[in-house]
């Protein structure tokens, strides 16, 4: 970096002076193309069920997804990812129901390539929302079963890619998971299917409301330390980007968001492949709780936390704020 030159020489203000000046020296950019909209479905017809901890956040039954994915879309936003609200019945020890090829997700990514192909569909790969004790693997004796749970993993990616997948997310941190899905992938032919692995998944608090939405919290017995990584830990994130990078990632992500940059910022830096942050569900809702109570401008710290990944090196971000951050960029 050139140092710049002492004051009076320099004054640092006069690039702030104005907004064309500022505008033409903004070092980073956010747009549309940088965003990924979650999305919660559930069964039904013409439902919309709010979600209490994730204010204007709601379940959407398939056919309220659909003009929901259009609008998404036309704004710009090149993909959804979509997480289902399972019925009580269907979650079951033995999480049969995640490879269905009927099941909710694969009907609604057969929808949504039928009807708006030019969206990219992403997919979550982890048993917990088909899982009777909320955990995203088997659980034997208390234990999470690593490679059964892999095999499974494998069954619930190939019906997604067969249903029309575009993007496998495969989010549960069991090991050799982006490995053996990259393998199966290519022997059954869907040699494009991207994956997007939550390789740096932290074991975080800040996955609370999620857990409500897609019905998993109360469910959930003990946590997930024994899979997910210790929030105190740098340098085994990075191995987990590295590992999964090696085993046939295309894209990498870091998750929690926000309490997370430094490791946004490490992982750009060292591997330089596509790097995403999610901006999980309880930064959501403590951005939207201080909103709602007049205490913060939502607009204006959805932006700036947006920007924040930009800046740390994201090249895009998962984000519940999609839809609205989209309609703000485009006036
Ligand atoms: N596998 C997806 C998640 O765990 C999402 C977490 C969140 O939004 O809190």
């Amino acid at each position: 970096m050139q140092t710049p030159a002492t004051y009076p020489a320099a004054r640092m203000r006069r690039l702030r002076r104005t907004r064309a000046m500022r505008e033409m020296v903004q070092e980073n950019g956010l747009s549309a193309g940088d965003l990924i909209w979650p999305v919660f479905i559930r069964d039904g017809n013409g439902v919309e069920e709010p979600i209490a901890s994730l204010p204007g956040v709601n379940r959407l039954s398939l056919d309220r997804l659909l003009p929901a994915a259009e609008r998404a879309l036309a704004l710009g936003i090149p993909a959804i990812c979509l997480f289902p609200y399972t019925a009580p019945d269907l979650r079951t020890e033995d999480c049969a129901e995640a490879w269905n090829p009927e099941n909710l997700t694969n009907r609604a990514i057969r929808m949504l390539k039928a009807e708006l192909p030019e969206l990219m569909v992403m997919t979550d790969i982890a048993l917990d929302p088909y899982n009777a004790n909320g955990h995203d693997g088997f659980v034997v004796d208390g234990q999470i079963l690593n490679d059964e749970t892999v095999d499974a993993l494998v069954k619930m990616g190939l019906a997604q890619a067969e249903a029309g997948a575009d993007i496998l997310g495969p989010s549960d941190m069991m090991d050799g998971r982006i490995g053996a899905l990259r393998a199966a992938m290519e022997s059954a032919g869907h040699r494009d299917v991207a994956i997007l692995s939550y390789a740096a998944k932290f074991a975080s608090g800040f996955y609370g409301p999620f857990r409500d939405a897609v019905g998993a919290g109360t469910r959930l017995v003990g946590d997930k330390a024994t899979y997910q990584i210790n929030p105190a830990n740098r340098e085994e994130a990075l191995a987990c980007v590295a590992r999964d990078l090696a085993e046939g990632a295309d894209m990498v992500m870091i998750k929690p968001g926000m309490p997370y940059l430094d490791i946004c910022r490490a992982v750009k830096d060292r591997f330089q492949r596509p790097t995403f942050a999610y901006q999980v569900s309880g930064e959501y809702a403590m951005l939207m709780a201080a909103a709602q109570n007049g205490w913060l401008d939502g607009d204006k710290v959805m932006l700036e936390s947006l920007m924040a990944f930009k800046r740390a090196g994201c090249d895009g971000v998962l984000t519940y704020f999609a839809p609205r951050v989209a309609e703000i960029l485009r006036k």
